[in-house]
C-alpha cells in the first residue's frame, strides 16, 4: 500500500508510469470521450489539496472522469479520512483501476455515465474533476442541481472565463448566470497544456463553485426564464420578455422599471433573480 505521495513521486516518474501504463495495457487514447491526463505531480497534488482544505465537512469526494487514475491517487492520499468515489465510463480503465484499489483502498471506482450516476450518490457534497470538455456545460448543470456544496473543477480557460464573467461582457451568458446563481464563484489558476499528456489544444484552469443556494422550484424557473431570455441577449428586457412571455408584459413594468431598458447582457444576476420573482410573484 502506498502511504504518501513523496513515496509514490519517488518511485514512479509519472510520464513514463504513464505511457507505460497505456502501452501496457493496449489502451487507446480516446479524443472524442476528452481524454487527455494531467501529468504535472504539482498541479495534481495543489488539486488534492485545494480540496482536502475545503471539502471539511463531507465523508466522501466524488471524482468525475478517474482516466487512469492519476489525479484519484492524489485525491485519496491527501484525502486519507475520506473515501473517494472515481466515475469513469471508458470500460477499458476498468481492470487497471481496480489493481490500483489495492494499493489505494479508499479509492472506490465506479464505471458508468457521471451525467447520470453523479446525483444519485448520497452524502457526498464535494466533487471534483478533470471535467471532459465534451461535456463540460451538462456536467456543470448536473452538479449545480445536486447536492455539492464545493466544487473543484478543471475545465477549458475560455469556459473558466464564461464561469466567471460579469454583466456586459462578451462571455456572460445563460451558463454564467445560472451557475452564479447558485454558487460563489473563484477563477483559481491557469494550467498551461504542456501538463496534459496528449496535449490538449487549449490551456485549462482550475475554478471552484461554493454553494450559495439550493436547486429549487424557484431556480428552475430561474433556469428556464434565464434560458429564453439570453437567446434575445442584446435585446432590451422589456422586449426580451415579450418574446420569452409571448405577450404584453405591461403589468411588470412598475417592479421592473429600473432594469426596463436595459439589455439582456447586461442584467446582474440580482437584477436578473428580481426580474423572475416580479414574474412568479404577479402570477401566484
Ligand atoms: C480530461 S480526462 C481526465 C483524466 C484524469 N482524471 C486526469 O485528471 O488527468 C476526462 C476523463 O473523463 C472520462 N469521461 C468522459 N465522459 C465521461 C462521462 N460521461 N462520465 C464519466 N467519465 C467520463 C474520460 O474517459 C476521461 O478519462
Amino acid at each position: 500500500m502506498v502511504k504518501n505521495i513523496k513515496d509514490f513521486a519517488s518511485r514512479h516518474d509519472f510520464i513514463e508510469w504513464l505511457k507505460k501504463v497505456l502501452s501496457e495495457k493496449g489502451v487507446k487514447i480516446k479524443k472524442r470521450l476528452s481524454q487527455t491526463f494531467l501529468i504535472d505531480l504539482n498541479e495534481l497534488k495543489y488539486i488534492a489539496t485545494t480540496i482536502k482544505n475545503e471539502a471539511v465537512n463531507t465523508p466522501c469526494i466524488i471524482e468525475i472522469g478517474a482516466g487512469i487514475g492519476n489525479l484519484s491517487i492524489f485525491l485519496a492520499l491527501e484525502n486519507s479520512d475520506k473515501v473517494v468515489v472515481s466515475i469513469e465510463i471508458d470500460k477499458q480503465f476498468t481492470d487497471f483501476l481496480k489493481e490500483l484499489q489495492d494499493d489505494f483502498p479508499n479509492i472506490d471506482f465506479i464505471i458508468g455515465d457521471a451525467k447520470l450516476i453523479l446525483n444519485s450518490i448520497r452524502d457526498c457534497n464535494a466533487v471534483v474533476g478533470n471535467l471532459p470538455y465534451h461535456i463540460t456545460s451538462q456536467l456543470l448543470v448536473t452538479i449545480a442541481k445536486g447536492n455539492a456544496d464545493i466544487a473543484l473543477v478543471t475545465v477549458q480557460k475560455e469556459v473558466a472565463e464564461r464561469i466567471i464573467s460579469k454583466p456586459g461582457s462578451r462571455n456572460y451568458g445563460k451558463l454564467t448566470v445560472f451557475l452564479q446563481h447558485l454558487f460563489h464563484v473563484k477563477y483559481l489558476k491557469t494550467i498551461s497544456l504542456n501538463k496534459f499528456y496528449p496535449k490538449p489544444e487549449v490551456h485549462s484552469a482550475v475554478v471552484i463553485l461554493k454553494r450559495k443556494r439550493v436547486y429549487d422550484d424557484f431556480s428552475k424557473l430561474f433556469e428556464n426564464v434565464v434560458k429564453c431570455l439570453f437567446s434575445f441577449r442584446r435585446k432590451v428586457i422589456s422586449k426580451a420578455l415579450t418574446k420569452c412571455l409571448d405577450g404584453n408584459v405591461v403589468e411588470y413594468f412598475n417592479g421592473l422599471k429600473e432594469v426596463w431598458g436595459k439589455r439582456v447582457y447586461q442584467l446582474s444576476v440580482e437584477e436578473l433573480e428580481k426580474i423572475v420573482y416580479t414574474l412568479a410573484k404577479q402570477k401566484s
